[in-house]
């Protein structure tokens, strides 16, 4: 059975070295899952709130523990979500905080697998699920919030589209990541890397758009198939409310909205690029819906900071055209429930989902599962670096039949 028997709860380190929460949740029959809290450092304005790990740790312990041990199963992943959300009481995890709801919400999801005896993907997705594999979106160049003088684009995220398995996908943006260090070298820029394993050199981004571009070619005529890729612009992060205006500091350049959608969508033709996160601040429906009426619908415009994996601000960017697709980030929400109904709700809207990590991350790979059991087209977890590769090496593992 999987009734809970136990609800354990830590700090362990995040791979900025920062306290997370890992919570452990036990079943009558011996089932076990472990999960752990993913953190943001461009987090959006709209997400569940993280709280402090003690803190967050203690008001769980005194008013989500006990209403699960005891009452729930871990097979029921929407009785243990309703549960977190009524032993919080606020509609924004601000209680018991959004880190100790995720990890408690993805480890129950593991325990309820285990006692199964079912690969986690198959618990959430049923049986028909593991057939498609998601294209991973890997980070190469990247700076914003995730590194201290670099690009001001947050993220250059390597898509190869043409590959004939995940492991071929995952090896090919491993090798862009390791053509970007050569080009770099090769224009004696020095770099280190930022928060997610992605290079951040201290160049603008029309450079960072030429390494890329002959990064992503490079490996193309090595692999043999097609390598696009795409951006994640975190442009909420360079949105100054005051002017409204765009400030693109590195290049020295500001744009007001009409000038910043226009660049984004002379960016998406000159480079053909596949995929489009945050090109527009969090607050700007129209200008997102502008945007998407202005490019092909083959690239996908992505809400993060948008949406904030949160239905009511899906149904609104639905209702208004923003964006084609819609980021995931169960932590944002604070359960898998949550996650999942957005994921349902723009499947039903034509909107396309892509399961996402945090800059702030640990081993648990959840998040390759969470992608195979929805179908979605993408999965954004980086490229190199222990934290990602233990994501892409499950999403490997789960093709291979061997989780
Ligand atoms: C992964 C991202 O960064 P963070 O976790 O810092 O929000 C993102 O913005 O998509
Ligand atoms: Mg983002």
């Amino acid at each position: 059975m999987t009734l809970i028997t136990d609800v354990r709860l830590r700090r362990i380190l995040d791979s900025r070295g920062n306290p997370t929460v890992e919570a452990d949740v036990l079943t009558e029959s011996g089932g076990f899952g472990r999960a752990a809290a993913p953190s943001g450092a461009s987090t959006g304005e709209y997400e569940a709130v993280e709280r402090p790990p003690t803190e967050a740790i203690a008001a769980a312990r005194e008013h989500a523990v006990p209403r699960l041990v005891g009452e729930a199963y871990a097979g029921n992943q929407r009785e243990v979500d309703a549960i977190l959300h009524a032993a919080d009481g606020t509609d924004d995890f601000s209680e018991i905080g959004a880190n100790s709801a995720v990890a408690i919400s993805m480890a129950a999801a593991k325990a309820g697998a285990d006692v199964l005896g079912a690969p986690l993907f198959q618990h959430l997705g049923g049986t028909f699920r593991g057939q498609n594999f998601p294209v991973p979106l890997g980070n190469v160049v990247g700076g914003g919030e995730h590194a201290a003088d670099a690009t001001d684009i947050q993220e250059f995220l390597v898509a190869p589209v043409g590959a004939p398995s995940v492991e071929d996908a995952v090896f090919a943006n491993a090798a862009a990541h390791a053509a970007v260090a050569d080009l770099l070298e090769e224009r004696d820029v020095p770099s280190g890397k930022g928060d997610e394993g992605a290079w951040a050199p201290s160049i603008d981004d029309s450079e960072a758009f030429e390494i890329v571009e002959e990064a992503v070619s490079r490996v193309e005529d090595e692999v043999g198939f097609e390598v696009r890729f795409g951006l994640d612009v975190a442009a909420a992060e360079m949105y100054d409310a005051d002017s409204e205006t765009y400030e693109y500091e590195s290049a020295g350049e500001s744009r007001d909205t009409a000038e910043q959608i226009a660049y984004i969508a002379d960016l998406v033709s000159e480079y053909d690029l596949v995929y489009v996160e945050d090109p527009l601040d969090e607050n700007d429906y129209d200008a997102f819906a502008d945007l998407t009426d202005e490019v092909d619908e083959e690239t996908l415009v992505c809400g993060d900071d948008l949406f904030v994996t949160n239905t009511e601000r899906l149904q609104e960017g639905i209702d208004r055209g923003a964006a084609n697709s819609i980021l995931i980030k169960p932590n944002q929400i604070g359960t898998l429930t949550d996650a999942f109904d957005a994921i349902e709700l723009a499947g039903a809207n034509g909107y396309e989902s892509v399961v996402s990590h945090r800059s702030g991350e640990t081993e648990d790979a959840t998040i390759a599962h969470l992608a195979v059991a929805t179908d979605v087209p993408y999965v954004k977890t980086g490229a190199v670096g222990g934290e990602r590769t233990a994501k892409l090496n499950e999403l490997i593992r789960i093709a291979d039949d061997a989780t």
